[in-house]
């Protein structure tokens, strides 16, 4: 039995949901179907997820959001003429939406996540209603209903481990599921979402609850390439690479595949494949356990930006015991997470997710530090990036962070922090934020010049 997911691009158009149809019915092992929100038609086009965030803020704000509703509902109006479905299921829907916004406005965080999460669940109804229209025996399921318990972090829901339990009585099913991403419900019935991208998270959590035979995500790209192909020019396709090399990829960058989905998956040792919806008889990347690697140490090179430093300098640093858990615990007391901390004798850096600073806390933290710590100095530097370097034959191969340094210094590219040896697989260089495309370019020239155009 599989799990396949298909992503906002799959399932953009009646075009692709009746390729997404195709799929299934060439698979009878295709039993699980976990649908996104109808995502970009072309690369100018705005996604549902968008639009709905757009219409719960103007609604939280104004109490009233009219045109931007009606921006949704066009979508799935669209979707719903191309495949034949009539008025009725659009109606349905608008209803749908009109009942979330009149939700609890006390609750903003909450009224969002229902109103987000309507982009999957409504076109989950209706890629059920259309599956069942050409034939097959297709229905609808709702995370509630199949127990798909998560923690009450709104935006950022976790699974919670009674789930898996709940989730294995669907296998065996008859039916095709036909199953909304992105959302589960916390114990006290509250609708939660996922971080964004995060359908994957819920492909990945049923292929591990139901324990599938494979974890299929289908998305609009051949195959994981060796760099962002928006950045490097025909990148070598990855044809197989392990948890470890993925979720260290897709956390540094690679969009193609959630971090977190990596896990659920991983822990049941359920294989995944990435495939394109558009090409699916492309075999596409898989992911599994162990690979061989003695071909190349390097299997990809990821760069996300939006990181920030804070730098905290104090002469015998290195002998004040307790200096470093009181200087988290600041972080800690403002709701920070981290990323990396690289140090020396007298002085820290803590890397961070830009995202979460709001000038507000950056005041806080460097106030209370320069008081608290007695530092010589601290301050903060924003627009960094955070390049990756990933391999599973890395730790055992000499000159690899030899050969990433001499890339960057022939492009040009200023290091500012260097993280290695924490992880077996990866080399984390900070750099600005400016230079980062031109990084991956040149460490990509660097490790894969000459390389066949797939990579095992
Ligand atoms: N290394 C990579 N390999 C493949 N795709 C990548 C990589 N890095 C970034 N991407 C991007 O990820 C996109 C697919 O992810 P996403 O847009 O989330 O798809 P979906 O709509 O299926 O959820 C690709 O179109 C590609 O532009
Ligand atoms: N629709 C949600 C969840 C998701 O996973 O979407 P996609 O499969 O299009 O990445 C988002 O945009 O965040």
């Amino acid at each position: 039995m599989k799990v396949a997911k298909f992503g906002g691009s799959s399932v953009a158009s009646a075009e692709q949901i009746k390729k997404v149809a195709a799929i299934v019915t060439a698979d009878s092992e295709r039993k699980i179907i976990v649908v996104s929100a109808p995502g970009k038609r072309s690369s100018e086009d705005t996604k549902v997820t968008d639009l709905l965030i757009t219409l719960g803020e103007t609604y939280l704000q104004e109490g009233e959001a009219e045109a931007e509703l009606q921006a949704v509902v066009a979508r799935y109006e669209d979707i719903a003429k191309g495949l034949n479905l009539g008025q009725d299921i659009v109606a349905t829907i608008e209803a749908d939406l009109r009942e979330r916004l009149a939700f609890d406005r006390n609750r903003p965080e909450s009224l969002m996540d229902l109103i987000k999460a309507s982009g999957e669940d409504n076109n989950a109804k209706l890629i059920a209603a259309y599956f069942q229209s050409i034939g097959l025996k297709a229905t609808y399921l709702n995370p509630q209903d199949a127990g798909l318990l998560v923690s009450n972090e709104p935006g950022n829901a976790q699974v919670l481990p009674e789930a898996f339990e709940q989730l294995a009585k669907l296998r065996g099913s008859e039916e095709i599921i036909v199953f909304p991403g992105f959302f589960g419900y916390s114990e006290d019935g509250t609708l939660v979402t996922f971080p964004r991208g995060g359908s994957d998270i819920t492909g990945s959590i049923l292929a591990a609850g139901t324990k599938a035979d494979l974890y299929e995500n289908f998305t609009d790209v051949d195959s994981v390439f060796a760099a962002n192909p928006n950045v490097v020019d025909n990148p070598v396709k990855i044809k197989k690479m392990t948890y470890r090399e993925m979720r260290e990829l897709s956390y540094a960058g690679f969009s193609v595949f959630h971090d977190e989905a990596l896990i659920p998956a991983f822990r049941n040792r359920i294989p995944v494949c990435v495939k394109n919806t558009n090409n699916p008889s492309s075999s596409g990347t898989m992911i599994i356990s162990e690979r061989e690697y003695f071909l190349s140490p390097v299997i990809g090179i990821a760069a996300d930006k939006g990181f920030a430093t804070l730098y905290v300098r104090k002469y015998l640093m290195n002998r004040e015991i307790g200096f470093g858990r009181r200087l988290l615990q600041i972080l800690e007391d403002e709701g920070l997470s981290y990323e990396h901390i690289p140090s020396g004798i007298d002085d820290t850096s803590v890397i961070l997710r830009q995202g979460q600073l709001t000038s507000a806390i950056e005041e806080r933290i460097v106030d209370r530090i320069r008081k608290e710590l007695a530092v010589d100095d601290v301050n903060i530097e924003r627009d960094f990036a955070m390049v990756m370097i990933v391999g599973e034959g890395m730790h055992n191969t000499v000159g690899v962070s030899a050969r990433a340094t001499a890339a960057l210094a022939r492009a040009n590219v200023n290091i500012e922090m260097i993280n290695q040896g924490s992880s077996e697989v990866s080399l984390v260089l900070g750099i600005h934020s400016e230079d980062a495309d031109r990084a991956v370019r040149e460490l990509y020239h660097e490790f894969f010049s000459g390389a066949d155009e797939t990579i095992e």
